[in-house]
């Protein structure tokens, strides 16, 4: 070993006879210099800096050694012969940067790809997440999708002024085994259209499975929820008017119920749950109201 990584560079050495490999900092990469150069010229010219690479000669091998006062005798004795030198081991450094900057080129090159793959990835996790949350045959979200909507509201307000409207088919097992199934799904299509278009842009329709949907509503106060309810039945009324084989649409039971904040919507859902069991019980075609318990 002539020189080390890390320690003081005062010494240049002008390599007469033999050559040296040098380990450059930049990750193992190696060097070959042989007679008639020189290495650690830099650190004589730019002071006590520590030295950037490790040096060994790979076999016998003879090296001048100049310290700093050897290196001033020469620039004041010889300096066209230290100019030309100096200008090849300079020219050397410059190739060596050159290098180097390619391979941090080439670096970052990969990293980018590996950026663009990681982006592209998590963009489909993005799009599988909505289409997981999403019903297939109506395009409304699905339970998931409520539960999704849910945790967002919780996370900037609590789960206040707001309505929950339960809405489910009337007999609608009659139009599967009548019409069939196509028939059945078409009008459970229609269903989701219709609760797509009396939603504001803050309520929100989904599916919660088979032929049960929720309207959740911006509403304050009770009026505010039957009123959307309301609207629901009497577009199905029209519909109805329209006689139609296989039907457009079938009657609808709605049980409806203002969200208490503290409650949450577990037993808001148990209150439209209880209140549309009482509107089936009724004979359907209705709305029913629960207040909160
Ligand atoms: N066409 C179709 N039918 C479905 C779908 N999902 C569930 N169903 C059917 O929907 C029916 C729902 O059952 P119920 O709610 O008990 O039937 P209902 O006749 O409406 O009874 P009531 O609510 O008491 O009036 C079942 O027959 C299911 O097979 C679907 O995606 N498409």
């Amino acid at each position: 070993m002539v020189f080390q990584r890390g320690e003081p560079c005062r010494t240049l050495f002008v390599i007469t006879a033999g050559e040296l490999e040098v380990e450059l900092d930049d990750g193992g990469a190696t060097e070959r210099v042989g007679a008639g150069n020189a290495v650690c010229e830099l650190g004589l010219l730019s002071g006590d800096v520590p030295c950037p690479a490790t040096g060994s000669a790979l076999f016998e091998s003879t090296l001048v050694e100049l310290d700093g006062r050897d290196f001033g005798r020469l620039v004041a004795d010889d300096a066209a012969t230290l100019c030309g030198f100096l200008q090849r081991t300079f020219s050397q450094a410059v190739q060596r940067e050159h290098v180097l900057g390619q391979r941090l080129r080439m670096h970052n090159a990969t990293l980018q790809a590996a950026l663009d793959r990681l982006q592209s990835t998590a963009e489909q996790l993005g799009r599988a997440e909505v289409l997981i949350g999403t019903d297939e045959l109506t395009g409304l979200p699905n339970r998931r999708g409520l539960e999704r909507h849910l945790a967002e509201l919780r996370e900037t307000r609590p789960l206040d002024g707001l309505g929950l409207l339960l809405v489910d088919c009337d007999r609608f097992r009659a139009v599967n085994s009548v019409h069939g199934h196509a028939a059945g799904d078409r009008l459970l299509q229609a269903v989701a259209h219709l609760l797509v278009s009396v939603a504001g842009t803050d309520d929100f329709a989904c599916r919660l499975g088979g032929d049960t949907f929720c309207l959740l509503v911006s509403a304050p106060e009770r009026a505010n929820v039957l009123a959307h309810a309301d609207c629901v039945i009497a577009t199905v009324q029209g519909l109805l008017q329209v006689p139609r084989t296989p039907p457009l649409i079938c009657p609808l039971s709605i049980g409806a119920c203002l969200i208490d904040p503290e409650g949450g919507w577990r037993s808001a859902h148990a209150q439209a749950t209880e209140a549309l069991a009482r509107a089936k019980r009724r004979g359907g075609n209705r709305v029913e109201w629960a207040d909160a318990r």
